[in-house]
């Protein structure tokens, strides 16, 4: 499995997803500078990283989004090569339109920085085929732009096409207010595009994906790509 990091100015979990990358499927990725256009045409996976990808200005992702790379990933998503943005990643993929809707302002304008919980909507991806259908998982978040929005058939599709992938919740597995931090639309963490092949999501799988960080519900998604792409 052959992937690669796009690094921006700003980005802060570049290395974190490489290390979890590499010790999973045994490859260092490529670290890719978003000012270098071409990106190599064999790459079995791109993952935009978490952080604050030209300070955040503008609006998250949105410079990021417009960077010489950006073409190049449009291309390869295309293609059906798989994409993975996190966090900021996640904000970037909306903001190319390559994942439909935006992340918002935090509900209660503050940055957050903590471990929720996840339920696995879907396991029909290539990212999530090692976890357990309605599987309740522990996974850090560290964002002030996570409230996901979308209009009302936007909604209603990303339901109907099976592509909300995760969910905040409880630790017993129920999406009650409570238990969704940003005031994300229907507690939505992380959604598919129509393809299947892009997933973004606000929580960062790669902080918890040894013991040694604590926990490792992160891990399965990594293995999950694996098995996929191997
Ligand atoms: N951890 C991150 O990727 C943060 C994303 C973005 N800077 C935000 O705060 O919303």
């Amino acid at each position: 499995m052959k992937s690669a990091v796009i690094v921006f100015p700003g980005s802060n979990c570049d290395r974190d997803v490489a290390v979890s990358l590499e010790r999973t499927t045994g490859h260092a990725p490529l670290m890719h500078w978003h000012g270098d256009s071409a990106l190599p045409e064999d790459l079995d996976l791109i993952v935009i990283p978490g952080g604050f990808s030209y300070g955040d200005y503008l609006r998250c992702g949105a410079m990021a989004a417009r960077a010489a790379v950006m073409p190049a990933v449009r291309r390869a998503a295309d293609r059906s090569v798989a994409v993975l943005g996190i966090c900021n990643g996640f904000q970037v993929l909306c903001e190319t339109g390559l994942l439909p809707g935006a992340l918002m302002r935090n509900r209660d304008l503050r940055f957050l920085c903590k471990d929720v919980y996840l339920r696995v909507e879907t396991t029909d991806t290539i990212f999530t085929s090692h976890y357990g259908p309605g599987q309740v998982i522990r996974i850090p978040i560290a964002h002030h732009d996570g409230n996901y929005v979308a209009d009302l058939p936007t909604q209603c599709m990303l339901e109907d096409e099976d592509r909300v992938v995760f969910r905040y919740c409880d630790a017993g597995g129920k999406t009650t207010d409570e238990a969704n931090p940003n005031g994300s639309l229907d507690n939505i963490a992380g959604i598919l595009s129509e393809e299947r092949n892009v997933l973004g999501l606000m929580p960062h799988p790669e902080r918890l994906a040894d013991p040694r960080l604590g926990g490792t519900d992160g891990q399965p998604l990594f293995a999950s790509l694996l098995e996929a792409l191997s």
